[in-house]
C-alpha cells in the first residue's frame, strides 16, 4: 500500500515566542493525505496558512511536531535530509509563479530535473508531455514575459510536478488570475493532479474551487478541522 503523501502531528509553531510581541500559529495542527487526495486549506487571512504549508514543505521549522512526507519522517533530520526531501518528494506552487523569466516555459520545468540529476534531453520530454497536458504545446518556446498569467501559472504547476513527487503544495495556485481564468487553470491542474495520483493540499479563498476536492480542512485556532 502507498503511503501517505503527508503526515502531520503535533505542529507547534509560535513567532517571537516568550515576548510581547508573540504570535501562536499553529498549537497541535495535524493531517494525513493519503496519496491520491485532493485536500482543500480554507483559512482567513492571518490564521497561518502559509505558515503551515511552509512548514510542511520544509521551508520553515516547526517548534515541535512530525512531519512525514511519502512514509519518510523528515523531523529531527539535518538540512540535507530536508533538501533532498524538499527536491524529490515536494512540489510547490505559489500565488505568484516565480518562474525564471530568461528561459522557456520547456526550460523552467526541465531545469529542476536538470538539478536533480537527470539528463537534458529526458528532462526536456518530460517538460513537453507535462506542458502538453495542460494544453501548452503550442508554447514551449515562450519565455514567462510571452506568456498570460493563466499560462504562466500552468507552466508554474508542471514545475512543481517536474520531479514527479509525492505532496504537491499550493498556497492560492490561481489566485491571480480572473474568475474565469483561475476556474479553468485550477480544472486542469486537477484533472493532472487526478491522473498523477499524487497527495495535494491546495490552500485557497475560493468556497467554489474548495469544493472541488476531496475534502477540506480549515485553521481554528491552530488546529486543522475539518471544514
Ligand atoms: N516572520 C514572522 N514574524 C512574526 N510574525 C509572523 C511571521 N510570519 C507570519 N507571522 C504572523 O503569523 C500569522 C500567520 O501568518 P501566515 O502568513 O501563515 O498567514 P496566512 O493564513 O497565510 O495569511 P494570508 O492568507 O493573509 O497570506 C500572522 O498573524 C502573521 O502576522
Amino acid at each position: 500500500m502507498n503511503e501517505p503523501a503527508l503526515v502531520l502531528e503535533g505542529i507547534e509553531k509560535a513567532y517571537n515566542p516568550g515576548r510581547r510581541n508573540e504570535v501562536r500559529v499553529l498549537n497541535g495542527a495535524a493531517a494525513r493525505i493519503e496519496a491520491g487526495e485532493v485536500v482543500g486549506l480554507l483559512a482567513p487571512s492571518g490564521a497561518g496558512k502559509s505558515t503551515l504549508l511552509h512548514i510542511a514543505g520544509l521551508l520553515e521549522t516547526a517548534d515541535a511536531g512530525e512531519i512525514r512526507i511519502a512514509g519518510q519522517a523528515a523531523s529531527g533530520g539535518g538540512d540535507r535530509l530536508r533538501t533532498r526531501l524538499r527536491r524529490d518528494g515536494i512540489g510547490f506552487i505559489y500565488q505568484f509563479h516565480h518562474l525564471l523569466p530568461e528561459f522557456s516555459a520547456r526550460e523552467n520545468v526541465a531545469l529542476p530535473q536538470m538539478a536533480a540529476g537527470q539528463g537534458a534531453a529526458a528532462a526536456r520530454a518530460r517538460a513537453d508531455d507535462l506542458l502538453g497536458r495542460v494544453g501548452l504545446q503550442d508554447r514551449l518556446d515562450h519565455r514567462p514575459g510571452e506568456l498570460s498569467g493563466g499560462e504562466q501559472q500552468r507552466v508554474a504547476f508542471c514545475r512543481a510536478l517536474a520531479n514527479a513527487p509525492k505532496l504537491l503544495l499550493a498556497d492560492e495556485p490561481t489566485g491571480n488570475l480572473d474568475p474565469d481564468t483561475s476556474d479553468r487553470v485550477f480544472a486542469a491542474m486537477l484533472e493532472v493532479v487526478r491522473e498523477t495520483g499524487l497527495g495535494a493540499l491546495i490552500a485557497t479563498h475560493n468556497h467554489e474551487l474548495a469544493q472541488r476536492m476531496d475534502r477540506v480542512l480549515r485553521l481554528d485556532h491552530g488546529r486543522l478541522v475539518a471544514a
